[in-house]
């Protein structure tokens, strides 16, 4: 599992090296590493001796290590240049910084488009304007010069620790922000580098060890991801007892008249992500298209019978379908099943939920979501609100309301009510395609009706990840978003990285559920 931290948390962990007074070698380390990156991107398009690199460099430590690290980049025979932006910025690393050789220029309020455009054509950007210790966002000069670089689009930017401009610990962006390429974070990953808005500014993240790692190890993280490695560990698979009631037999009401699709996609995905069995809920012209895509399902019209796990609402219109919701939620709330809760199903929610109903919203309709609890009060909450500052409003609603709550988007995040989060961000942007909400249904509904008794041991893969009962179902939705994730990915680069359908995305499930099994060596049934 990936963890990431808040600044804060960062700072408390580098707290007690820098009582000691190894504050200056925690600079070297890190300038080290971020130097160490940009020689790695530059020699992978031409020769480092004679080779151009600015740093933008702020008055605090992140100028200091990108100065640093320019120093360093200058002494390997770059041409080296720093816009200091600040009257005073880090006095010993502009010494190690000019002794070098580097030259130096100060970002003036008249001079910002013209510096800009000068350093737009370098073959390396290092953005060590601001760091951890940031409040608010670039202003003045520095605002300028960034905003013109963003449209100037440079070939390569590497930020320092996390792009000037982001919230280290949410995320969200006080823009003008340059787009990094890679970002060198130190000691710990940024929260604001697994959430979006900031996920998006960052590129690819390296992390580079500086020795305060140690300090990080029982702090509970500001968000988790699993890695592939974890999903081999907590996906289900049957053991040769099983047979297909043992499974996780799951109940489905989704579709209408109107949405059949959304009914055939969720069932199929369930189907193809291991479910022992689907129950179809819904009428009849929806019903035939379920089973003439998916012949092994079964379509109940009476009492739909024993199920692990509902899903309920994709595709869902009309009075019909919501009775059957609602039956198949009061069922589920008096018997204590588990239930995901999409699209349709999502305004027909109780007051409070239990962490074993898992919500998932995309930003709209969590927006809408929220503004329906009365519990927060006159608050308006807009689509724009929450894509905004995603990580607040997904743990404001697993708060309010008690389930779990996946939001879906670039980044997925999920929130379990007493506010750990899992971030994944496998998928690509071709995944932004109708259905695609419906698949994830599918998936997660067949992960959770497997899982539910892994859920519940307390030797099991889930506790071992050193989570509460109540948290683990996010974990859970984590592994069924990832897979998902990684089924769009792997379709798209089939077709030489081309578009997607959510059927192509569907079509990859099996495929990453078998793999990732044998990443962990697991036997196969
Ligand atoms: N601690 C360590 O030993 C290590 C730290 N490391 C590195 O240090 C970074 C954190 O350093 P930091 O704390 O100096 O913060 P940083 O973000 O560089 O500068 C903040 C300064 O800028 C100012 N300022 C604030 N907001 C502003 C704004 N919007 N616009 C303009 N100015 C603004 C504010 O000054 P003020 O306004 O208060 O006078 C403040 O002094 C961290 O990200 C990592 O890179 C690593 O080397 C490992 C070892
Ligand atoms: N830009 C993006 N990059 C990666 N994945 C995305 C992106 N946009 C959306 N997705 C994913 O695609 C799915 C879209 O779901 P949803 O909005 O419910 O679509 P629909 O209702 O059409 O099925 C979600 O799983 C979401 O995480
Ligand atoms: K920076």
């Amino acid at each position: 599992m990936i963890s990431a931290f808040t600044g804060q948390q960062i700072r408390d962990a580098e707290k007690p090296l820098l009582d000691s007074g190894e504050g200056a070698v925690l600079m070297q380390r890190a300038a080290y590493g971020l130097a160490q990156e940009v020689v790695r991107q530059v020699k992978r398009k031409r020769k480092l001796t004679g080779a151009s690199v600015t740093v933008l460099a702020g008055k605090g430590n992140n100028g200091g290590d990108g100065l640093f690290a320019a120093a360093f980049l200058a002494r390997r025979g770059m041409r080296t240049t720093a816009v200091l932006a600040a009257p005073e910025v880090h006095p010993e690393a502009l010494a190690a910084f000019t002794a070098a050789g580097g030259r130096t220029l100060r970002l003036e309020p008249g001079n910002a488009e013209e510096l800009a455009v000068m350093c737009a054509g370098d073959d390396a950007i290092i953005d060590a304007l601001l760091g951890t210790g940031a409040r608010g966002g670039l202003r003045g000069a520095a605002a300028e010069m960034i905003a013109s670089l963003q449209e100037l689009r440079p070939s390569l930017v590497v930020a320092c620790d996390l792009p000037s401009g982001l919230d280290a610990g949410t995320g969200e962006v006080h823009w003008p922000v340059l787009d990094a390429d890679v970002t060198v974070t130190f000691g710990g990953i940024k929260a604001g580098l697994m959430t979006d808005p900031g996920e998006g500014c960052a590129g690819r993240v390296e992390l580079v060890s500086i020795g305060i790692e140690p300090g990080l190890r029982s702090v509970s993280p500001e968000l988790r991801r699993l890695t592939a490695r974890d999903l081999g560990r907590l996906l289900p698979a049957p053991d040769r007892r099983a047979h297909k009631y043992s499974r996780g037999v799951l109940g489905v009401v989704a579709g209408s008249a109107r949405f059949a699709g959304a009914a055939v996609l969720s069932v199929h995905s369930a189907a193809l992500a291991g479910a022992g069995m689907v129950r179809y809920l819904g009428p009849e012209s929806a019903a035939r298209a379920v089973l003439s895509r998916t012949p092994e399902a079964l379509w109940e019209t009476g009492d739909p019978g024993r199920v692990q796990a509902w899903v309920l609402g994709p595709g869902v219109d009309g009075a019909e379908q919501l009775r059957r919701v609602g039956d198949a939620a009061k069922t589920a709330m008096d018997t204590g099943l588990p239930v995901v809760v999409d699209a349709g199903a999502l305004g027909a929610l109780p007051d409070r939920c239990p962490p074993h109903w898992i919500l998932t919203p995309h930003a709209g309709e969590l927006a809408t979501l929220l503004d329906s609890l009365p519990s927060l009060g006159e608050i308006a909450v807009t689509r724009d609100d929450v894509e905004a500052r995603p990580l607040h409003f997904v743990r404001l609603a697993a708060e309010l309301t008690g389930a779990t709550v996946l939001l879906k988007g670039a980044t997925t995040l999920v929130a379990s009510p007493s506010g750990v989060v899992f971030s994944q961000s496998e998928g690509i942007a071709w995944m932004a395609t109708a259905g695609s909400g419906d698949v994830l249904s599918g998936v997660l509904g067949a992960v959770v009706a497997q899982s539910a008794e892994e859920v519940r041991d307390d030797d099991g893969a889930y506790a071992a990840l050193g989570l509460e009962q109540a948290d683990r179902w996010a974990a859970v939705a984590a592994v069924a978003a990832s897979v998902h994730g990684r089924a769009g990915a792997e379709a798209s680069a089939n077709f030489e990285g081309g578009p997607l359908t959510a059927s192509a995305i569907m079509a990859g499930v099996p495929r990453v559920i078998g793999s990732l099994a044998a990443e962990y060596d697991r036997p196969r049934p």
